[in-house]
């Protein structure tokens, strides 16, 4: 189990540079055999908490528990039980792939058969055991990365942190990737924490943790945080955003979300604004296009997705918010 309690991390000021506040009295808990994947926008603090999960940096203030260990008091004995993958690859790409992997058994005093036995679980689900010999320059993007899986799945973590492990990869590699990734936690009963921006990638993962400036907005299944947005949304394109979600608000009592050309409306009354025998979005869509036609560019009803939930949660140019205030 991961138990972040009350976290704060504080980078001083320097030079011309005010200090700054990258995680705020964050509080969040991963229980053991859980695959969970940690997101926000850019500069919220994920690589920061990622960095004091790996023992690389204290933070300011707060408590760290990993597998029952006090992370800042014992950070060996948590750095025994961790693999981590970061996002810039640590395989020694002018050796071979089996090269690769003895150096970092013998790391970890794994020779002999003892290497051989956790070989053979390390590479199992992979696509390299036929590789063993080449040369890992001479491998796909996504071959290497199954290489700093195995590296790091033949020291059998109980924790395993990936920053951003699909980074570079195709679709169809980092498809095969997080399936094997998932098998082998699941058989391992691993925890894993992952941080990515792609959604697609949580889909299947047990839990979902966004984060904001330093704050954790949302932590819960990718189920209950789609409950968050609702079972169905509008999206309605059009050159016009800003006014649109303004005259939704003052004409219908809709508060929508300007993200990019889009207007985004999830909070759909049942019945819709014109009470009528269609679902509440359809009845939308048909007020909507009987008033604003000319300036939609298309309208879709759609079930949210957790990119929807991360939009949201983080929380875009919201009009109906801002009026409100
Ligand atoms: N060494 C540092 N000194 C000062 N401020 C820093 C330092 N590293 C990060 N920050 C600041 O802390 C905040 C969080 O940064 P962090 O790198 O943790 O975010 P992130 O969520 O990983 O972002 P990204 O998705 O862009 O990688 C940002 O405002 C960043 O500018």
């Amino acid at each position: 189990m991961i138990t972040l309690e009350t976290l704060t991390h504080v980078y001083p000021a320097r030079r011309h540079q005010a200090a700054r506040t990258a995680i705020h009295d964050l509080s969040l808990t991963i229980p053991d055999g859980t695959f969970c994947i940690l997101s926000g926008p850019n500069g919220s603090g994920k690589s920061t908490l990622f960095r004091i999960l790996c023992g690389l940096m204290l933070p300011t203030a707060g408590r760290v528990q990993i597998g029952g260990h006090d992370a800042l008091q014992h950070p060996d004995a948590v750095r025994r039980m961790t693999g981590v993958v970061f996002q810039s690859p640590a395989v020694d790409k002018h050796l071979s792939v089996i090269e690769n992997l003895r150096l970092h058994g013998a790391l970890y005093g794994l020779k002999g058969a003892a290497f051989e036995h956790r070989l053979t679980a390390a590479i199992g689900w992979s696509d390299i055991a036929s590789r063993l010999n080449d040369r890992v320059d001479s491998l796909s993007g996504g071959l290497a990365r199954q290489v700093e899986l195995a590296k790091v799945l033949l020291t059998e973590p109980r924790l395993l942190l990936l920053d951003e492990p699909t980074t570079g990869l195709d679709p169809a590699s980092r498809r095969s990737f997080l399936v094997a990734l998932r098998h082998l936690q699941r058989d391992r009963g691993m925890t894993v924490l992952m941080t990515s921006h792609v959604f697609s990638e949580a889909e299947d993962a047990d839990s979902v943790a966004i984060m904001r400036d330093g704050h954790l907005l949302v932590h819960d299944s990718p189920r209950a945080l789609k409950a968050l947005v609702g079972r169905e949304m509008v999206v309605v394109e059009t050159a016009t955003p800003t006014r649109l979600a303004a005259a939704l608000l003052a004409e219908l009592g809709l508060p929508a979300l300007v993200h990019g050309d889009e207007v985004r409306i999830d909070a759909i009354p049942a019945s819709g604004p014109d009470s009528g025998p269609n679902s509440g979005a359809v009845a939308l869509i048909d007020t909507i296009l009987q008033r604003w036609q000319p300036e939609i560019t298309s309208i879709a009803v759609k079930q949210p997705s957790l990119e929807d939930v991360f939009i949201h949660v983080t929380g875009k140019t919201a009009v109906a918010e801002d009026s409100r205030r």
